[in-house]
């Protein structure tokens, strides 16, 4: 692996979310940066009001970076299904609440299935943005975007992961995402794609 020196030791992780968090102390491990999750410095969490995720994520960042007066980096993710016309997208966090639910990952599951109840396309697509800013007011954010295509399993499988990884299928691998290691999680998803084209970036920029 290409090593890339940061331009700074430490950021603040925008996020609140415990299964983004073990990911991105994986990813981050190889750079030697100091990785801070916002819960830590004590910083809430931000309001997440946009259409798109790069909106999101760039609000997260600014939001995280301002009350530390750190570099932050953001992640705003989400599931986007053919069937549902890109839904739960966006509001993949708050997919069954919306719906009158509670917000967890096991109702969003629920929700999901019944939404996709007797459909045969089963098509579907994880969406990873992420914002990094070297501080609050950064003018030139860099951003990066990562997408993993897979199917909507029938029936949950797997206990690793989060979110809506037990009914995440990928044909080449034979099973869910949360039936995978962490660690082959960390180097074919979404997430691990968008990071690897912000290091790009680093590395022209640092
Ligand atoms: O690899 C993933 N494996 C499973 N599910 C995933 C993944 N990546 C995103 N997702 C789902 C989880 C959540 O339902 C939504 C993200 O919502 P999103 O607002 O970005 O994150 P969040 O509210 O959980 O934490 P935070 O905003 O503090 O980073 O998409
Ligand atoms: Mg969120």
């Amino acid at each position: 692996m290409m090593t890339l020196q940061f331009p700074f030791s430490r950021l603040v992780l925008a996020s609140n979310n415990a299964g983004k968090l073990k990911e991105f102390s994986g990813l981050l491990a190889p750079y030697g940066v100091e990785v801070l999750p916002q819960a830590a410095l004590q910083i809430s969490e931000a309001e997440e009001p946009y259409p798109t995720f790069i909106e999101n994520a760039l609000t997260k960042a600014r939001h995280a970076s301002r009350a530390s007066g750190l570099p932050a980096l953001a992640d705003d993710s989400g599931l986007c299904v053919q069937a549902l016309d890109g839904a739960p997208g966006v509001y993949s966090a708050r997919y069954a609440q919306r719906a009158g639910g509670e917000k967890s990952d096991t109702a969003n599951n629920v929700h999901l299935l019944a939404q996709l109840a007797g459909r045969t396309d089963r098509q579907a697509c994880y969406v990873a943005v992420l914002a990094l800013v070297r501080h609050a007011e950064d003018p030139l954010p860099l951003v990066a975007q990562g997408l993993w295509q897979g199917e909507i399993a029938e029936v949950p499988r797997g206990t690793h992961g989060f979110g809506y990884d037990p009914l995440f299928s990928l044909a080449s691998e034979g099973c869910t995402a949360a039936e995978l290691e962490p660690g082959r999680k960390n180097q074919i998803s979404h997430r691990a794609l968008a990071w690897q084209q912000l290091l790009a970036q680093l590395g022209q920029t640092a």
